[in-house]
């Protein structure tokens, strides 16, 4: 842009806006995650790419610091776009739908700046309002600087005493401005969790905090100390439950440890690497030899079984139903020092003959609610609707499952959504309904020695507070009949 925009100061010389490749870069995130439905974890990396590539191009650099900052102004912004669309609503005039999605991305990302990070009040507002000089225009970015300036008048605690209800009127409305979340959720996760407002709230807070990057080291190819070992000293730390995990401190890289490199070890929360050691361990009478993994893709689990099943020479069939994720599968297996096949198969209508595994995992689709640290934008996406529409699926596949194991088998049936419509209901129903083989359900709890805080049993459900995992469900069923 060459030309003086109109109704400049008089007297003023123009001044050209400085291209802060930081803030464009995490607006043109939040963009395509509005516009596009794009994932931020996604988009983040090519953008990345490009910034350094275009940095390099004009002589400078796009260092990890700034690609550090990036990446917590676009996650930090999705988190807390419940409650910052609550406190930009307070200081415009008008509803929030009326405002341009663009102009609302730069007002949430300087609203993170202001209130949720450690960047001074006037640099984030005089920052905000030169990328709305780039991005909107320098008509906009007046009403961008003056909406700014309202919120820095306050700091988040006197914002939410002003925009959130009090939790004595309205508790779930008040939980769902100041932990942004939607309150639907609130309300689920509170009837999952039970217990008083200590344990909710501790929940929603851990739901806002960047997950600490774990790994698994796959039995029989590769060791924690190994890992640990080759990695630089203080890089890492054991896993806090997982005899198999490695947790890397603060911004450690997994693409740099040459056992992930080399498939000998993958990135893997601790939850679901408990999850295929609880099944692997169930106890069983009679043949130990041949195990499906139902849902296996992308085969993050299946790649843990597989490691395991091959430590007693039993066979892993790795089913998936959509081609692209039964590849991916297939790259996660690869290297198994174990017998392994990969099918694209469809659960609910198996190709394998009915009681022919010993083990059986279905780690169902499901709405992902016990995930939400990893996928900012996912809370804002999904709706209340969405866990009933899962619910048939999860039935079916759980029902194809108890076929498929053999009698005195074992079928895990997890997700990564507490839920109760996606866990025990589903469990119960499918157990009480008279369509599928007669099955007990076995007490998962002491299959994770040491794992305190399981639930009351006999299933198990991990959770993000209080384990620091994704809140995986496991449900263990005998099959007896
Ligand atoms: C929760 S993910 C499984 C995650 C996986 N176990 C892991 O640890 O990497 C569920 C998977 O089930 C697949 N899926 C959905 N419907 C299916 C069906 N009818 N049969 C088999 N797989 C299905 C999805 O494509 C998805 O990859």
């Amino acid at each position: 842009m060459t030309q003086a925009p109109g109704r400049r100061p008089q007297g003023k010389p123009y001044r050209r806006p400085q291209r802060d490749p930081v803030r464009i870069l995490a607006f043109e995130a939040l963009r395509a995650v509005g516009e596009r439905d794009a994932y931020a974890n996604l988009v983040l990396p090519g953008l990345l790419k490009k910034a350094e590539a275009e940095a390099v191009k004009k002589g400078g650099t796009f260092d990890r610091r700034d690609a550090a900052l990036a990446t917590e102004l676009v996650y930090g912004t999705l988190r807390r776009q419940g409650t910052y669309d609550a406190v930009i609503t307070a200081c415009v005039d008008r509803p929030l739908r009326e405002v341009d999605p663009p102009v609302l991305d730069v007002l949430a990302l300087g609203a993170h700046q202001l209130l949720g990070t450690r960047i001074p009040a006037h640099a984030a507002v005089s920052a905000s309002v030169e990328l709305a000089r780039v991005v909107l225009g320098d008509g906009r970015a007046r009403f961008v600087n003056a909406v700014l300036r309202k919120i820095a008048a306050n700091d988040l605690d006197g914002w939410l005493a002003q925009v959130a209800p009090p939790y004595d009127t309205d508790p779930e409305q008040h939980l769902a401005i100041v932990h942004s979340h939607p309150r639907w959720i609130v309300a689920a996760m509170w009837d999952a969790l039970g217990g008083d407002r200590a344990g909710i709230e501790d929940l929603l807070a851990a739901d806002n905090e960047r997950p600490e990057v774990t790994l698994v080291a796959r039995p029989g190819r590769s060791t924690p100390e190994e890992i640990a070992a080759s990695l630089p000293p203080d890089s890492t730390e054991p896993g806090r439950w997982s005899p198999y995990a490695l947790r890397l401190a603060e911004g450690g890289d997994p693409a740099a440890v040459e056992a992930v490199r080399d498939g000998l070890a993958g990135v893997q929360d601790e939850g679901s690497q408990l999850v295929a050691a609880a099944l692997a361990a169930a106890p069983l009478d009679g043949p130990d030899a041949r195990w499906l993994d139902v849902c296996a893709g992308p085969g993050g689990k299946a790649a843990l079984l597989a490691a395991l099943a091959a430590q007693r020479g039993a066979l892993l069939v790795a089913a998936e139903k959509q081609p692209h994720r039964a590849r991916l599968v297939s790259r996660a297996l690869a290297g198994n020092p174990g017998p392994y096949q990969v099918v694209v198969a469809d659960g609910t209508r198996p190709v394998w003959t009915p009681g022919s595994f010993d083990r059986v995992l279905v780690d169902v689709p499901c709405t992902g609610l016990g995930a939400l640290r990893r996928r900012p934008e996912a809370r804002w996406r999904r709706r209340a609707g969405d866990v009933a529409g899962f619910g048939p699926l999860q039935r079916g596949l759980l029902t194809e499952a108890l076929r498929a194991v053999r009698v005195g088998g074992v079928v895990g049936y997890a997700t990564c959504s507490p839920h109760a419509a996606e866990t025990r209901a589903v469990v119960d129903d499918v157990m009480a309904g008279g369509h599928a083989p007669a099955a007990e359900l076995l007490d998962a709890r002491p299959l994770l020695p040491g794992v305190p805080a399981l639930g009351d049993g006999p299933d198990l459900q991990l959770w993000p507070h209080v384990h620091g995992t994704d809140a995986m469900y496991l449900a263990l069923l005998r099959r007896t009949g």
